[in-house]
């Protein structure tokens, strides 16, 4: 569906995007997740076909020539602008004019999708007038008029509050399910879960790819799950054998090399300091962890 063989893009001295190459393919949802500036916003504009690449190739549904695929793409970009001043529904009427369906045929498709988004009921309300998790359920739901087999969505759950991202996600699943084809980009790592497959982009490049499940077995390092009722470890630990100390909600993650030593490491430091250890135990990686340790 998509192929990209070292595409690289420049703007003046920065590199977005740097040697990109990657194949999705038909029925995947495709997971870009990096920081904001990792270059996903520059790579998913030249896949459909916004920009062009300084260098290499990128091919989308088999065409160099993206121009002659646009009918059969869909793509909500990061800041989608809809019609503040206009309703839900004439949003997405005026939305299905521009592709030029006839006007019964709007209607009755209109409805369906604004069902499928739960916008339905908020179909005579201004766009303005929407929440931030309501305007990009518009957002997809404009760019579900024209059917489209591979959905473009870029960011669409950034400042969204979790029971809406839950809920685009769910919906990104049912159309999947259906048979589009998914690429989408985040800055959650926890959304890398959700997808079948996933690239982490960082400075432009990326630095891993593949299921999630793959990525966590990949994981180079081990580590330490630990509980303890204090704020800052760090310099408590600094003796101890650990890569790194990462905070996880109430908990740390360590990573190490070697658990044994470094458990018995940290519980004689934290010991030492007055502290008393609630857990501490080897845990699996989650996505959140390769990341991280891919990002140092
Ligand atoms: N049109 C442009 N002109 C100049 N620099 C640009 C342009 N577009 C992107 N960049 C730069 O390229 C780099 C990658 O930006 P890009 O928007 O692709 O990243 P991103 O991962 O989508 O992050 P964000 O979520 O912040 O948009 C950044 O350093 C950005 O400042």
């Amino acid at each position: 569906m998509i192929e990209l063989t070292e595409v690289t893009k420049s703007f003046g001295a920065t590199m977005a995007v740097a040697e990109l190459t990657l194949t999705v393919e038909r029925g995947e949802i495709f997971g870009l997740v990096g920081p904001d500036g990792a270059g996903k916003t520059t790579a998913i504009r030249m896949m459909t076909g916004v920009i062009d690449p300084d260098s290499g190739t990128v091919r989308v549904l088999g065409e160099r020539n993206i121009e002659t695929i646009k009918p059969r793409l869909g793509y909500v970009p990061q800041r989608f602008s809809l019609y503040g001043d206009l309703t839900v529904m004439e949003n997405i009427r005026f939305i299905g004019s521009l592709y030029g369906a006839e006007r019964r045929k709007i209607e009755s498709k209109a409805e369906a999708i604004l069902r499928f988004t739960k916008l339905w009921e908020f179909r005579t309300r201004l766009a303005d007038n929407l929440s931030g998790g309501m305007k990009q359920k518009l957002a997809l739901a404009a760019g579900l008029m024209h059917q489209p087999e591979l959905f473009f969505l870029d960011e669409p759950t950034t400042g969204v509050d979790p029971v809406s991202r839950r809920e685009f996600w769910q919906m990104l699943y049912s159309l999947n399910k259906e048979g589009m084809t998914v690429f989408v980009s985040t800055p959650y790592m926890d959304e890398a879960e959700l997808c079948t497959k996933v690239a982490f982009m960082h400075n432009g490049r990326i630095v891993s790819l593949g299921s999630p499940e793959q990525l966590r077995r990949e994981y180079p390092y081990r580590l330490l799950e630990l509980q303890v009722r204090h704020k800052n470890i760090k310099p408590l630990l600094a003796g101890c054998p650990i890569r790194e100390i990462n905070s996880f909600g109430e908990k740390y993650h360590l990573v190490v090399d070697d658990p044994e030593t470094a458990m018995a490491a940290v519980r004689q430091a934290l010991t030492a300091a007055g502290l008393e250890v609630v857990s501490l135990a080897e845990t699996p990686p989650t996505i959140e962890d390769v990341f991280v340790a891919l990002a140092i």
